[in-house]
């Protein structure tokens, strides 16, 4: 049973949970009050100054999307993939928030969250994240066209309102106006992970491939860092998004503060009533052989099995479906993938939960056919990916902007998990499919390094 938690005021995520009742049944009714704000200001990851780290960022350039959000009012959680859905479909359609004052014209979330990849996983590291989880932050700053906005919530109840104005007012005053300073501290790391289980596994896979069981399999492994020092998340957050223009960079915090952040080039849906956007990625290249991805057929067979499998997924839940018929190169900062763009227009009464049931795990970071690939995941790939390659984002009533969380990892203190994850089809080879990952792991090791690279 999904449950919602309220959180007192100022209390960091952890203290949450006092309140657990039935999620459905909060549907339609209102139970945290909003309030909102303008600010002279400029970056919502400057707010660091004055607020401390912050429970979670959301940055996505391309949607002009900048989101930081501090402590939290509310969190809903599920303890599986049922659960899940039904969390994003009542955060979805109900309005849980009610605004005294002011309503903000645009606003992403005001949920944020993400789920795992599977439901099965050992590595204890996970643990605080739960299956899936989604806060409501006590108070969030973001971009509104060119100004940004400040909004606070608490929930519903005598008072209510009072302390939403409190929140606003310091908010108002203390905000700092300028952008986040550059904190560079770069910083020696020491990288592990084992090369010989890995291309052990490309060869499981390319052997059960041959044997016609399988016809894609994403295989991923993970890369332990270890740090000088603790790593401080809002710096890697600005070198994460400085470094990655074209990605949504992003930062999740579990129950013990525990951080899951990234930049991620691979949208899995943007929805807004009846629209959709999605893509096919899959397919990669260093930099300097970009000119010939395009051509080569390993490539394409890696990514046509992510375009077909969109195309049949949602075709019953759509009434009109726009791909591109070729794909395009995106160009990222040391590599680039093929990327085929994907809009519907999606059936009534379709929405979020009934999408990333649908499309998630594509097999740009699961496989074909689906069930296969999950399975032999499962039993050869050892690990537990938690909520990296898995939807991660934001949820509010009639949108929502889901990302896979790639080029992530979960840090805490001086130590980092990374994840990094490549295609393997017939033809693939283990020495090349390792480079591809140590290529992927660079955007974060990059931003953990605190090196421009
Ligand atoms: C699995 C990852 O990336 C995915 C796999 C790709 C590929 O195999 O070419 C490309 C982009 C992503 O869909 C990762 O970054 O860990």
């Amino acid at each position: 049973m999904a449950r919602v938690g309220t959180a007192v005021a100022g209390a960091s995520p952890g203290t949450s949970s006092s309140l657990s009742i039935d999620a459905p049944a909060l549907a339609g009714q209102e139970r945290w009050v909003g309030g909102m704000l303008y600010l002279a200001a400029v970056d919502p990851l400057a707010g660091v100054d004055v607020l401390g780290e912050p429970s979670l960022y959301w940055d996505s350039p391309q949607m002009r999307e900048v989101v930081a959000g501090w402590g939290e009012a509310g969190a809903m959680v599920a303890g599986s993939a049922q659960e899940a859905r039904e969390v994003l479909r009542l955060l979805s359609s109900a309005a849980t928030v009610r605004w005294a004052g002011e309503v903000p014209a645009s606003l992403p979330g005001p949920w944020f969250g993400g789920m795992r990849f599977a439901a099965e996983g050992k590595d204890e590291g996970w643990g605080p994240f739960g299956f899936g989880r989604w806060t409501l932050p006590e108070r969030m700053v973001w971009r509104e066209g060119d100004r940004l906005a400040a909004a606070a919530f608490v929930p519903e109840g005598p008072g209510a309102e009072e302390q939403v104005r409190a929140l606003l007012v310091g908010l108002g005053a203390n905000f700092p106006a300028g952008p986040l300073p550059s904190r560079r501290t770069a910083q020696a790391l020491r990288v592990s992970s084992s090369r010989l289980d890995f291309e052990r596994s490309v060869e499981r896979a390319t052997e059960t491939i041959a044997q016609g069981r399988l016809q894609k399999v994403v295989l991923a492994r993970a890369v332990e860092i270890e740090g000088e020092r603790p790593f401080a998340p809002v710096d890697v957050l600005a070198r994460l998004r400085e470094q990655n223009p074209r990605c949504t960079t992003f930062l999740f915090r579990a129950s013990d503060g525990t951080a899951f952040l990234g930049a991620t080039p691979e949208t899995l849906c943007r929805w807004e009533g009846r629209e959709l956007r999605t893509e096919a990625l899959a397919g990669t290249a260093p930099v300097a052989q970009a000119q010939e991805l395009s051509g080569r057929d390993k490539e394409r067979r890696e990514h046509h099995a992510v375009v077909r499998y969109l195309l049949e997924v949602l075709g019953p839940l759509a009434e009109r479906i726009d791909a591109d018929e070729v794909p395009t190169l995106l160009t990222l900062k040391n590599m680039v993938h093929l990327r085929t763009s994907v809009r519907a227009q999606l059936r009534e009464g379709v929405g979020v939960a009934d999408l990333v049931a649908a499309m998630h795990p594509t097999p740009a970071v699961g496989g074909t056919p689906s069930a296969m690939a999950l399975a032999f995941l499962l039993e050869h790939e050892g690990l537990d990916r938690g909520w990296y390659a898995a939807p991660v984002g934001w949820v509010g009533p009639g949108r929502a902007h889901q990302v896979v969380a790639l080029r992530s990892a979960r840090v805490k203190g001086s130590k980092a998990r990374l994840f990094v994850g490549a295609g393997i089809v017939a033809g693939s080879n283990a020495q090349a499919e390792w480079r591809e990952t140590e290529l992927k792991s660079l955007t974060m090791v990059r931003a953990l390094g605190g090196t421009e690279g």
